[in-house]
């Protein structure tokens, strides 16, 4: 059974204006990245999962895109069949059968990007809202955030990074200050990319809903992971 809008939800019943002194975290299971290379080291991605969980995060990313970040289709479905929280795929997505199978996956939404799909970002939101799906718009500059405004997604991700230089920059949270007050408040605001400690953290989230962490989590110690995940959510979460 899809659950429609649940990483929406997730995000929504934890954000600031809520009782709950968690942060909003969406933790990356991410196994490659162009920058680091291998970031999986061995380990098993539904381990990761299991420790995402137990720090408390609110929803789940994986990368299905084999090209850059040796994703795998298969595995993202094993995520989803293996976890409560809400999965987001993330991937360069350019056909609706990729918005179905997705679905199909029992995932709970599905990355868009204005850079790659244009104008028609707005007909993919809707075809993904059909089918069951939530949508996260990933933003990087002015002209795609009016591009995301003309859609229907409830949330919007505000990229750290350029996408078209497959993670060779760093990212800086600093673009998710300049961006973010252009992004009407209806939407649910993420900022994405290159949060590497408390300090990004909590910056980008003095403008932002929630926070999409990837590299930092999979680049700590497996015996520490846990903790260091934890110290994101915050010490109020137990
Ligand atoms: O590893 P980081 O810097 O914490 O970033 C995670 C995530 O935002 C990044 O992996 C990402 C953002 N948009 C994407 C589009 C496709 C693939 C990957 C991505």
């Amino acid at each position: 059974m899809i659950n429609f809008k649940r990483q929406a939800n997730a995000i929504k019943n934890c954000n600031k204006t809520n009782k709950t002194n968690k942060n909003a975290v969406i933790a990356e299971i991410k196994v490659h990245s162009p920058k680091y290379g291998d970031l999986l080291k061995q380990r098993n991605e539904l381990d990761i999962l299991k420790i995402y969980e137990e720090a408390g995060v609110v929803g789940i990313s994986y990368i299905t895109d084999k090209q850059y970040f040796n994703g795998d289709f298969d595995v993202f479905k094993e995520i989803c069949k293996n976890t409560e929280l809400p999965v987001l795929r993330k991937d360069f997505i350019t056909k609706k059968a990729e918005i179905e199978k997705t679905a199909e996956a029992e995932a709970s939404t599905v990355l868009l990007i204005p850079r790659i799909l244009g104008e028609e970002t707005a007909e993919f939101v809707d075809y993904a809202n059909s089918c069951g799906l939530d949508t996260l718009v990933e933003v990087h500059n002015e002209q795609e955030i009016e591009i995301a405004k003309n859609t229907k997604t409830s949330m919007i991700g505000i990229n750290n990074r350029d996408i078209c230089k497959l993670e060779l920059d760093d990212g800086t949270v600093s673009l998710t200050e300049k961006l973010a007050n252009l992004i009407p408040k209806d939407r649910i605001l993420v900022s994405e990319s290159g949060i590497s400690n408390l300090n990004d953290l909590n910056i980008a989230l003095m403008y932002t809903d929630a926070v999409l962490v990837g590299t930092s989590f999979m680049k700590a110690d497996f015996e520490i992971q846990k903790e260091f995940v934890k110290s994101f959510v915050g010490e109020n979460y137990d």
